[in-house]
């Protein structure tokens, strides 16, 4: 294999994939196109751009330069064909989901989601003649019973926000597709450098970006990664009419700076989860931790099989329950009070009264959120520094 013909890797694509300096009179750094709009060289050109006909950009909601460099390398992270940016990981879900189900669609999906996600599915989907079915996806034959010739989507998280639950991808596309039906799997989590949705046989990846893409807590935004079809589907209905959730060029910037990263930061989410989560199930005030690189996590074998390792989110209940979890969380010093997650800063929170209170108790309880459960997402600082705070706060909430 020629040098020049080798495929190159994960962090190589990520930091240079798309993009030639001498293509841009050296610039090492992509420049940034911040422009909301495009000049035509000839009306008759302007009219061949919004026919399709040409390729140029002419408006930033449709496409940009910055954006398309981004979405290439996100299409290529992710083994899609294409990518579409959004301005919010909701931009990119309910882009999709306006582009893809009608009136009388079924969507089928988990009890356990991102608690906007839920209330989007719940109250908005819904509203407008999408029947939305919430099984336990965990267990594919849960699926098998549940789906029928009306499932027009089959959408979850792997591992689900906040209890880390794991969904067998191979397994729910399998079923889906024996039924006509298309699979969605938010990504968030993992993101492609952990875990590649498409090639287990799902048919679009959703992300929030705001999280360990960019991952470092300054931008919000959304990838869509799918083939070349569907990518253009939801860009000309879900983006540029649906939701005109679009993403900023500058921002655009940003997240291509994070990814440059990725790979090295991921391995660090990684290694101090694992520390952390030892240490909490060790602890005599920790009741339970939900972490699928516990070798006693329910999860611990689809995770080793469809995981490169096993993320950085980590949620556990404290002996004490929710009393002792609110006092935990307060007497933090290090690891920041805050909701999101994949930052470069370790984060704490409550997902009952927090990022799941949109679910009502009974829905919580049904997805198997305790009302007591802490969300902590590990960041990037010396594992010894997170270590002692978590200690700490421990001893302080019995
Ligand atoms: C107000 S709570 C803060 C946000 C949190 N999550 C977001 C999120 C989204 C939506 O992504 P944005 O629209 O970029 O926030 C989609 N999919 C997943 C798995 C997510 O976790 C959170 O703290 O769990």
């Amino acid at each position: 294999m020629s040098h020049a013909s080798r495929p190159q890797g994960f962090a190589t694509r990520a930091i240079h994939h798309g993009y030639d300096p001498l293509d841009h009179q050296g610039a090492l750094v992509p420049p940034i196109y911040q422009t909301s709009t495009f000049a035509f060289g000839s009306a008759e050109y302007g009219a061949a751009c919004f026919a399709g006909e040409e390729k140029g950009h002419f408006y930033t909601r449709i496409s940009n330069p910055t954006l398309a460099l981004l979405e290439q390398r996100m299409a290529t992270l992710e083994g899609a064909e294409a990518a579409v940016a959004f301005g919010s990981g909701m931009g990119a879900i309910t882009a999709t989901c306006w582009t893809l189900l009608q009136p009388g669609d079924e969507l089928i999906t988990d009890t356990t989601l991102y608690g906007c996600t839920h209330s989007f599915f719940m109250h908005g989907l819904q509203r407008f003649g999408v029947k939305v079915t919430r099984i336990d996806m965990t267990d594919p034959q849960a699926l098998a019973d549940a789906i029928s010739s009306k499932t027009r989507l089959v959408y979850f998280e792997t591992p689900a926000n906040p209890n880390m639950r794991l969904v067998d991808i191979a397994a729910g596309s399998a079923i889906a597709h024996r039924h006509g039906a298309l699979v969605v799997v938010d990504n968030t989590y993992c993101t492609p450098y952990l875990q590649q949705p498409l090639s287990l046989g799902a048919d679009v990846v959703v992300h929030s970006a705001t999280k360990y893409l960019n991952g470092h807590g300054d931008v919000t935004a959304g990838i869509v990664a799918c083939n070349a079809e569907l990518a253009m589907r939801v860009r000309l209905e879900g983006l540029k009419d649906m939701t005109g959730a679009v993403l900023s060029p500058n921002d655009a910037h940003l997240i291509m700076r994070g990814l440059k990263t990725l790979a090295l930061r991921m391995d660090r989410h990684c290694e101090n989860a694992e520390a952390i989560a030892r240490t909490l199930a060790s602890h005599p005030a920790v009741d339970k931790v939900y972490f699928p690189g516990l070798e006693s996590d329910p999860f611990h074998a689809l995770a080793s099989r469809q995981m490169k390792r096993f993320g950085g989110m980590i949620a556990f209940e404290l002996k004490g329950g929710l009393d002792a979890g609110r006092s935990f969380m307060n007497h933090l010093s290090l690891i920041t009070r805050a909701v999101s997650l994949g930052d470069a800063e370790s984060l704490a929170q409550h997902p009952a009264s927090m990022t799941h209170s949109t679910y009502t108790p009974e829905e919580r309880a049904a997805a198997g959120i305790p009302e007591g459960l802490v969300r902590l997402s590990a960041g990037l600082e010396d594992i010894e520094d997170l270590i002692a705070d978590i200690e700490h706060a421990l001893a302080a909430s019995q």
